[in-house]
């Protein structure tokens, strides 16, 4: 055997479940799904060749395990994934003289419903086939699926649950400003459906379409009749049509053409057998049932030439690539441009101007790169923001490196301060919506956070703002006069240093005994002994008020404000307060160690670098590692918790 040929499987294997659990596990993608099709074609392709299937190889399970916390459930029929083909030749073979039922492949989330005396009991994700997560809450709150209906005896249904096109941009658009856009409306739907808080889930405008009967019920001959029941019953149904060999082909290439008319995506079609009872006596493979093939929609790829890459600066500071083509027509609209995500696609697909690429429209809806033909690299980074011309610095996280601005004062990163600055719990000034101050700082009535306090010398020009009235304008002003009086901690809060939450803000002050110079000149040293105060913590906040920046604008800012004395003193309701906590291993639930430590020290925590009688916790996942820190922590009687449990503790 050929060692290549096994290196690659291996390569294979593991870059393709790092994708598929980030796409299914935490709705995340690191390759596009063509990329992704792609690559498990190959795997399969060496898997035949050699005789070899690798101990976990994706070509061998369905879906993700499941790692949320949510309670789980053990399917009572295993749940299996859709072999595929992109010709419709296969699909001619699979077909045969048989009557079949084509439907669209809702691209969204496969749930499970349990009806028990006319009610819905259960609703279960497919999760990795044979344990999903119980969502039945969530379930009720979606927006056609009938809670009760009129027959008594138990059955279950299956149906994919989805957001349309249309929610799925209005739910973008209204995010905050630090929350991460989703990518596609799949990727929303099981954000949405695998939720601890039902409301969210209420809020998404959820659909869900049955396409299967599949245990109790009346017994049917065929597949339409079983969906015709389902219909009655009160669920919507997927949308299907009969076909034989002679209808195939046109009734392929009306979904084809009818899924731009559709608000919803779908990556391609299902075909199943009309014969139920045929059908069941085929049995299925370890991963596909032997009655169904999915056909995935064959993107119509193009050619162009890279005119250009676009950097966007995000409001959160990220500076992302968009390639800029020649215009092309893709399945009948004209593209020019597409996002490249990231630093490591870009750097991946080598582009550089003037670069023969392949686009395509992934679901038959969002521009992607496939394919760089000339791979000429010579697109270089920019060293300075777009928006602001400051520094980029270059961010590695994992496997993904990013493009951010340095600047603080970038007009994106500006917005964002002053939006977290206006904030209720820092200094509560209403009647400033991000919209606004996106105008102030375009019209520069915003220089630094002083400014907010002179918005008067622009009286008129605001008032005759779209939107603003004499009466918005003087309530707006008022609001902004009542901010002058703050509470300390608030305050410290609203200046948005990196780590500094309330909470933490109000340890700090009650330390410093609400002495604001004492805390401007405070060593990262001293800060540290604040029981709940970290050196990552302590680092930022010197860092902070150690820049002859911040100095000034401060100068300016207290000239404005006073403080409200406060006797009292704020205690924070936290479990781990003042206790001590050592970090090692990998984490999941975070970023990384650091945004760890960062949440520990949040809640009024501490972390150190080494194990010790004082240590209160270690926190490792891997409880049985034979790791230095590990050992110690047995010896002196400390808990080794994992995250999760940590989550727990906190949550408490
Ligand atoms: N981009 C990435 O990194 C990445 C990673 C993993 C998977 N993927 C994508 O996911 C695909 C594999 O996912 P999978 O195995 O979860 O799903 P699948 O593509 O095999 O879909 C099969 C499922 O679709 C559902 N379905 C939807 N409409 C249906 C209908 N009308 N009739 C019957 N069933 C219907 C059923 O639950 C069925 O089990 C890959 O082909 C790839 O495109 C992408
Ligand atoms: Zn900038």
């Amino acid at each position: 055997m050929e060692k290549s040929k096994l290196g690659r499987m291996q390569e294979l294997v593991d870059q393709l479940s790092k994708a598929a659990y980030a796409y299914e596990q935490e709705n995340r993608e690191i390759m596009s799904n063509l990329e992704y099709d792609q690559l498990y074609d190959e795997l399969k392709q060496l898997e035949e060749e050699t005789g070899i299937v690798l101990a976990g190889s994706v070509t061998q399970k369905v879906g993700y395990e499941v790692a949320s916390s949510l309670p789980k459930v053990t399917h009572n029929k295993r749940m299996l994934s859709l072999d595929k083909t992109k010709e419709v030749a296969k699909l001619r073979t699979f077909l045969g003289n048989k009557e079949g039922l084509l439907s669209w492949k809702l691209d969204g989330l496969t749930i499970v419903c349990t009806y028990e005396k006319g009610q819905l009991v259960r609703a279960v994700t497919r999760g990795n086939g044979e344990i999903g997560e119980e969502i039945t809450n969530n379930a009720k709150t979606f927006k056609n699926l009938p809670l009760y209906v009129d027959y008594k005896d138990s059955f279950v249904i299956r149906g994919e649950a989805i957001i349309t096109y249309t929610d799925f941009y209005k739910i973008n658009e209204a995010l905050g400003e630090k929350e991460e856009k989703y990518k596609n409306p799949r990727n929303l739907c099981s954000g949405s459906v695998r939720q601890l808080n039902s409301q969210v889930t209420a809020q998404r405008n959820v659909r869900l379409y049955a396409f299967g009967l599949v245990e109790g019920g009346p017994v049917f001959e065929k597949k339409s009749q079983q969906l015709r029941w389902l219909k009655e019953r009160g669920f919507e149904v997927v949308e299907y049509k009969q076909v034989t060999a002679n209808t195939l082909e046109q009734t392929v290439a009306y979904f084809s053409q009818e899924i731009h008319n559709r608000d919803f995506a779908s990556d391609g079609l299902v075909l199943t057998y009309e014969d139920i009872s045929y059908s069941k006596s085929l049995g299925e493979t370890a991963k596909f049932p032997k009655d169904s093939i999915a056909f995935k929609w064959q993107d119509e790829r193009v050619e162009t030439t890279i005119k250009g890459i676009e950097w966007n600066t995000s409001r959160t500071g990220l500076i992302n690539p968009v390639a800029v083509f020649e215009p092309v027509e893709i399945e009948g609209t004209t593209v020019e441009r597409a996002s490249v995500h990231n630093l490591s696609i870009l750097e991946e697909f080598k582009l550089g101007i003037g670069d023969k690429v392949m686009v395509y429209k992934a679901n038959m809806i969002i521009p992607q790169i496939a394919e760089n033909l000339t791979q000429s690299g010579s697109v270089a980074f920019p060293e300075n923001c777009p928006v602001c011309g400051a520094h980029t610095l270059i961010k590695q996280d994992k496997a993904t490196k990013t493009l951010i601005c340095t600047n603080a004062n970038c007009r994106a990163q500006r917005l964002n301060a002053f939006i977290h600055f206006t904030k209720r719990d820092a200094m509560n000034i209403e009647g400033l919506s991000e919209a606004t101050l996106d105008k102030f700082l375009k019209r520069g009535y915003l220089e630094d956070f002083s400014s907010l306090y002179h918005l008067q010398d622009y009286k008129e020009e605001i008032k005759k703002m779209e939107g603003f009235g004499e009466k918005s304008y003087a309530k707006l002003v008022a609001s902004i006069e009542k901010s002058r009086e703050v509470k300390m901690p608030q305050f410290l809060f609203a200046l948005g240093i990196a780590q500094i939450g309330l909470g933490t803000a109000k340890l700090i002050c009650k330390y410093f005994e609400n002495d604001l110079s004492k805390i401007q000149v405070a060593s990262a040293e001293e800060l540290v002994t604040i029981g709940g105060i970290g050196p990552v913590t302590a680092k930022e906040l010197n860092e902070y008020f150690t820049l002859e920046e911040n100095q000034k604008m401060l100068e300016r800012l207290l000239k404005e404000i006073h403080f409200i004395r406060e006797e009292v003193e704020q205690v924070i309701d936290s479990p781990i307060i003042g206790k001590t906590f050592v970090v090692t291993g990998e984490v999941m639930h975070f970023k990384n160690r650091k945004e760890l430590q960062a949440q520990i020290e949040a809640l009024g925590g501490k972390v150190t670098g080494s194990v010790s009688k004082s240590t209160h916790y270690l926190i490792n996942n891997d409880n049985t590692s034979g790791s230095s820190k590990n050992k110690k922590a047995k010896e002196l009687g400390v808990p080794i918790i994992t995250e999760e449990e940590f989550l727990q503790l906190i949550n408490n």
